[in-house]
């Protein structure tokens, strides 16, 4: 199973995530994602589902119109792992 990073991990990887921060007041990474419109927010949740499912780790997210709030953390491990890194690299590459 992945391991929880350390503080210091944690933000050493944000530093090579634009747009992500840690949220406050629990072990998890969030970023909002705003689009165009609703089809481009509803693109990149298509195609970002496809890829969590393959790596089998999946987001909590929220969307209202072109707006999607995405939080990532390991629930099996309580907090962040290089598997929510990942995930995250992923979805900005999808955003473009
Ligand atoms: C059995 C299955 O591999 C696990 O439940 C996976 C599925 N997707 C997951 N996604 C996330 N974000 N955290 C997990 O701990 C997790 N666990």
């Amino acid at each position: 199973m992945a391991e929880r990073l350390s503080a210091e991990a944690r933000k050493q990887a944000l530093g090579g995530l634009p747009g992500w921060n840690e949220v406050q007041g629990r072990d998890a990474i969030g970023k909002t994602f705003i689009f165009k419109d609703f089809n481009e927010a509803f693109g990149f949740m298509t195609r970002a589902a496809l890829a969590a499912e393959k790596m089998d780790h999946h987001p909590e997210w929220r969307n209202v119109y072109k707006t999607v709030e995405v939080v990532l953390s390991t629930h099996d491990a309580g907090g962040v792992t290089a598997l929510d890194v990942a995930l995250a690299r992923t979805m900005n590459a999808i955003a473009g």
